[in-house]
């Protein structure tokens, strides 16, 4: 054999491996290609349609399925080597760079149904820069500042979503009459029934009838000594610490007021934590649970991966212990005869009628109503009376006012504190200015979009409505900012947009609780006004109360310690 040169060898030697280097490169590229492709195509067929909060578990696991398949596939075909797990990553890779790329450029792009509504760039990208933004649990200072960013009656929230400024939004999108439906928020309780938490409309209209027959002002007439009963041992408590010159934290003591009484409207018995003036263990773990809204409710699809992959992780875990304890006390009161009516009496006799044959369909509404009248019952109305009690104590003119209206009527007495003017004004202001859903309304709009006012917003945009803004906004109230508690009665002229103010809704949804959570605050209010003088205790200012206020779908607002001295 003829001997070739050591420079002709050479050569062909890198000849051959620049060969290899191009294939293997070539290979790569359509490796990297071939996943580009694929993922591509799942956004533009697939993800860029409909709703997929639900199915967000599942494809987060179904990914990692994939990714473990297309590896032990590589490995298969190339035996366990660097060349297989590369291969495999770069197919991996190519898909990941793909389906993100088209998300992201889609979102970006002028083509994108809500490009011309303003906003921060990285909102249009992805919730995640909202989940972030809200990180310590201040969505309404999120909200508003984002307002002042972008005036106007619309900035864009999410890469479909928008935050409403319009005076008339409330209106518009829960109204009467409205197309609007429920967001995908309402998706959170599922596999659990709930009236508060059911989108759709039929069945929200089939099982709205037993709330409203529940919590209608003929019912609440029913409940009038279990509420007695309550404001007596509230009473006595804010009494006994007027006698000793003590402070009270107004927060606890009407927090545990609150879901007491809750308690006993809605299963006949209370929690204990007045008497034993310390919060009951399932409040407590509720109430950390809520941390998880604060940060995460703008993106449901984070909080049903959370419920259903991560049961254990310890804010998850007390949500689902709270969602136990409420179930065990309607089973426990279905197992129990009660001699007064409550309004768990209305649900187990609903429940009646649906008969064995439907035991899972009744089970789950049960369960899932329980819940509901603990924690919309009494998360609502807790924070709104400490609104209140913080006016009081900022504006004694306002109180005394009050007192002059209470001071020779029986303030136990529905009817009458329905009627006083101040009282009601007062309530009102406080929850205006202090709304305690600042941004928990959100629907989603129909199909074929809606128009506010000469603005077209596309359908299927999901839509956030900011009390804490919506009900200041000087176009829809005069001087929207201050507490004028006479607009509601003598100075209506001050009201330009009756309905920039809802805090119980509007509409078909409304709030079901809403004359029992205005009972409460009444007859509470005009109760203790009637008895006591309240003030800010020593080194209060109130400005600790407002500035630590968190935003966990409800108003969670700062420790706030009053003074309630007896009148003589
Ligand atoms: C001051 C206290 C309260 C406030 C501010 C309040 C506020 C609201 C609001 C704004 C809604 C409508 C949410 C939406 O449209 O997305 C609502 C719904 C609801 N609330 Fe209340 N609420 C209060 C007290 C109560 C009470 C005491 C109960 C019952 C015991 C209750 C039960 C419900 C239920 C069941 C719904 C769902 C209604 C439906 O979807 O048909 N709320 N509440």
């Amino acid at each position: 054999m003829p001997k070739l040169p050591f420079i002709t060898l050479l050569r062909t030697s890198f000849f051959f491996r620049g060969l290899e280097l191009s294939a293997k490169s070539m290979f790569f590229h359509s490796n990297f290609l071939n996943g580009s492709v694929v993922g591509l195509a799942v956004h533009l067929g697939i993800f860029i349609r409909g709703e997929w909060h639900m199915q967000a578990p599942k494809l987060l696991f179904s990914h990692l399925i994939l990714s473990l398949v297309t590896f032990g596939f590589n490995i298969r075909l190339s035996g366990f080597s660097p060349i297989a797990c590369s291969n495999a990553y770069t197919v991996l890779g190519g898909y990941v760079c793909g389906l993100f790329s088209s998300i992201l450029l889609y979102r970006l792009s002028p083509f994108h149904r809500l490009s011309k509504f303003p906003g921060p760039r990285l909102a249009r990208v992805s919730k995640l820069w909202h989940v972030w933004q809200c990180r310590d649990s201040r969505n309404h200072l999120v909200i508003e500042r984002l307002h002042e960013e972008y005036p106007g009656d619309f900035v864009r929230i999410g890469p479909s979503e928008l935050a409403v400024y319009h005076p008339d939004g409330l209106d518009i999108a829960l109204g009467l009459g409205t197309k609007c439906t429920k967001s995908d928020f309402f998706d959170m309780m599922l596999p659990n029934f709930s009236l508060v938490f059911t989108r759709d409309q039929a069945t929200h209209h089939a099982r709205r009838h037993v709330w409203t027959k529940a919590l209608s002002m003929k019912s609440i007439k029913l409940y009038q000594n279990r509420i007695n009963r309550q404001i007596e041992v509230l009473r006595t408590q804010i009494r006994e610490s007027a006698l000793a010159c003590e402070e009270v934290v107004i927060n606890d003591v009407l927090y545990w007021f609150t879901f007491d009484a809750m308690g006993e409207f809605a299963f006949g018995e209370d929690f204990g934590m007045m008497r034993e003036k310390k919060w009951h263990f399932a409040i407590g773990m509720f109430r950390r649970a809520l941390s998880l809204l604060g940060m995460f409710s703008s993106a449901m699809w984070i909080i049903r991966i959370g419920f259903e992959l991560f049961p254990w992780a310890p804010r998850a875990r007390d949500w689902l212990s709270m969602e136990a304890f409420c179930h065990k006390q309607m089973d426990k009161r279905a197992s129990t005869k009660s001699s007064e009516i409550d309004v768990a009496s209305f649900f187990l006799e609903e429940a009646e009628k649906l008969g064995e044959s439907h035991s899972a369909a009744r089970d789950k509404w049960l369960k899932g109503d329980a819940t509901t009248v603990i924690v919309a019952g009494s998360d609502t109305t807790a924070p709104s009376f400490v609104f209140i009690f913080y006016c009081l104590a900022k504006y004694p003119l306002d109180a005394e006012k009050i007192y002059e209206e209470v001071k020779n009527v029986d303030t136990l007495e529905i009817a009458t504190v329905t009627t006083l003017p101040h009282l009601n004004g007062v309530i009102n202001e406080a929850m205006r200015l202090y709304p305690v859903l600042p941004t928990g309304i959100s629907r989603l709009t129909p199909p074929e979009g809606v128009m506010f006012g000469n603005t077209f917003v596309p359908g299927n945009t999901k839509l956030l409505l900011p009390a804490c803004v919506i009900s200041k906004l000087e176009s829809a109230f005069v001087r929207g900012t201050e507490f004028i508690p006479e607009r509601w009665y003598s100075k209506p002229e001050m009201i330009k947009k009756k309905h920039a103010f809802a805090p119980f809704g509007l509409g078909r949804m409304t709030c079901a609780g809403n004359g029992l959570a205005m009972t409460q605050l009444r007859l509470v209010t005009a109760t203790l006004v009637k008895e006591f003088k309240i003030s800010f205790a020593p080194g209060e200012d109130g400005v600790p109360f407002l500035r630590d206020m968190r935003d966990q779908l409800t108003a969670q607002p700062g420790q706030l310690k009053l003074l309630f001295q007896e009148r003589t």
